[in-house]
Order: structure tokens, then C-alpha cells, then sequence
């Protein structure tokens, strides 16, 4: 409710549970709104060191988006306040934890879990980029999975390695589009791309252009050296759309609507989402 949203929250207000997560900036908490009882999420960052990475603007800038940002399949953030020595961000918890575990777990994922999901977040950026705001950074690592089995792009703060355990850890290249690699200036066609990476990987349970060393991923990129394994099985229909997202021009990639149309999309994915 909009009143709620002008009420200034201070740490008496939440009783506070167990910890979700450490990162750079400080800790995530699971905790409880005592008034409503509403689970939430809630991040704690020291201000010192905002102040030492210079983050501060960023931060303001950052949650001065989110809080516009409402999509179910966007982490919502109710809003935030500050002490002496800390901001605290009150953040959507979402119950089934991070996907990434999932997809070690599973090895790799079904293609009607795949397509649901990538549908999920074609659906979640063309909110995003009808609002102006793009590469929301959707790398496994930044995906969460709501309490109805729903993916939620928790976006964790553009340097906060919060939940990067992965071994590929905070640097990975592997999601970046060329224009990226070659550090030309990128547009939301950039998403694209980075959905295309996360489709593979989630039918293939690896990133399609990961090499032992960065040049060899950074190579294998800008060359788009695509190639689809023998194992797992994977329908012709689902490499089509990969090859269609993982193209060099970024202007030939498929546009997200074309995406929601694709075969591969309309046979497997979940209408719910
Ligand atoms: C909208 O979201 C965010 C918005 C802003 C920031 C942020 O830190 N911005 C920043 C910080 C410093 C400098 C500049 C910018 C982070 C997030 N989101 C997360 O951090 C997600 C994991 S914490 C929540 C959460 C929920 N549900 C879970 N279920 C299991 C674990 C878990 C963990």
C-alpha cells in the first residue's frame, strides 16, 4: 500500500531470523515484519564500506529504480532505511532459494522447466525495458525462485558478490555479449544475448562458451563458436531459438516478443510462468 511506503522503518520493527547470505557490503537476513508478519528479506550494508567503494550514488540510483519496479518476476524492494552505521534494504524473500543450487542439483533442467523459465524472464525484461532499464545481469547467480516455484531476477547489486559461490566466481565472462567483451557501447539487445547464454545453460547444465582460461572464453564469444553437445537430447526447436538469441550482430538477435511466439516457447512453457 502506497501509505506504507511513506512510513519510515527503523530495526524495531522486524524481528530478525536466520542468515540468507554474506557478501561484500554486508549481510542478508531472513526476517519478520512484526506488525503484518510479513516474511521479508532483509540486507544489511556498512556504510563505511559504501563510502570506501564510492557505491552510495550507485545504491540511491539502484533503489530508486527498484522501488518502481513491480513484476512477478522481478525480487521487489519494499523500501529501505538507515542507522549510525548501516542501510538496511527490505527485500522480497524468496522461499525456494537460489537457482543456481537448483541447476547444480538437477545437473540440468527439463525442457518445459527451461522454456517456463526463459519465458518468465523474457516476460520480466520486456517489462524491464519498457521502463528504460536494462541488463539486469541475468546470470544464474542473480535468480532466485519464489515460494510458487516462480523465477525472480533478485538482481544482487552490480559488485555485490553476495551469492557468486559459483567456481566460475565473480568475474565469469561467461554471460557477456560480445559488444560486451569488446567493450562497445550495449543497448537491451545485450539481454537477449544473456538470456540465449542462460537457455543453453539451462538445458546443457554449462555455459556454451566456457573455456578453461578467460581468452579462450573471451575467443569462443566474440567468434559466437556455438556448438550443441550430443548429451544431453535437446530438441532441434530449442537450438533454433538459442542460435536465433546468440548472434554477433545485436541488432539480428531475436527480439524478446518474437521469443514469447517461438515454437520451442508455445510447446513447453508453462502458461503460469
Ligand atoms: C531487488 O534486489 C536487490 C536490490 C539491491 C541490492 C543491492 O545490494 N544493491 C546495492 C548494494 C550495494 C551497492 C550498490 C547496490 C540487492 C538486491 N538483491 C539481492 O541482494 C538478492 C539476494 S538477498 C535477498 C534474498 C531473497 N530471497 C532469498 N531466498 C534465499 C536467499 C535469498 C536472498
Amino acid at each position: 500500500a502506497s501509505a506504507g511506503e511513506k512510513k519510515r522503518w527503523t530495526l524495531s520493527d522486524f524481528d530478525i531470523g536466520k542468515p540468507l547470505g554474506r557478501g561484500k557490503f554486508g549481510h542478508v537476513y531472513l526476517a519478520r515484519e512484526k506488525r503484518s508478519n510479513h516474511i521479508v528479506a532483509l540486507k544489511v550494508l556498512f556504510k563505511s564500506q559504501l563510502q570506501q567503494s564510492q557505491v552510495e550514488h550507485q545504491l540511491r540510483r539502484e533503489v530508486e529504480i527498484q522501488s518502481h519496479l513491480r513484476h512477478p518476476n522481478i525480487l521487489r524492494l519494499y523500501g529501505y532505511f538507515y542507522d549510525q552505521k548501516r542501510v538496511y534494504l527490505i527485500l522480497e524473500y524468496a522461499a525456494k532459494g537460489e537457482l543456481y543450487k537448483e541447476l547444480q542439483k538437477c545437473k540440468y533442467f527439463s525442457e518445459r522447466r527451461a522454456a517456463t523459465y526463459v519465458a518468465s524472464l523474457a516476460r520480466a525484461l520486456i517489462y524491464c525495458h519498457g521502463k528504460h532499464v536494462i541488463h539486469r545481469d541475468i546470470k544464474p547467480e542473480n535468480l532466485l525462485i519464489g515460494a510458487q516455484g516462480e523465477l525472480k531476477i533478485a538482481d544482487f547489486g552490480w559488485s555485490v558478490h553476495t551469492f557468486n559461490r559459483r567456481r566460475t566466481m565473480c568475474g565469469t565472462l561467461d554471460y557477456l555479449p560480445p559488444e560486451m567483451v569488446e567493450s562497445v557501447e550495449h543497448d537491451a539487445s545485450v539481454d537477449i544475448w544473456s538470456l540465449g547464454v542462460l537457455c543453453y545453460e539451462f538445458l546443457y547444465g554449462v555455459p556454451p562458451f566456457e573455456a578453461q582460461e578467460h581468452s579462450d572464453t573471451y575467443r569462443r564469444i566474440v567468434q559466437v563458436d556455438l556448438k550443441f553437445p550430443t548429451k544431453p537430447i535437446v530438441s532441434s526447436a530449442a537450438k533454433d531459438l538459442i542460435s536465433q538469441m546468440l548472434v554477433k550482430d545485436s541488432s539480428q538477435r531475436l527480439p524478446l516478443h518474437k521469443l514469447l511466439e517461438h515454437p520451442w516457447i508455445v510447446l513447453h512453457a508453462d502458461p503460469s510462468g
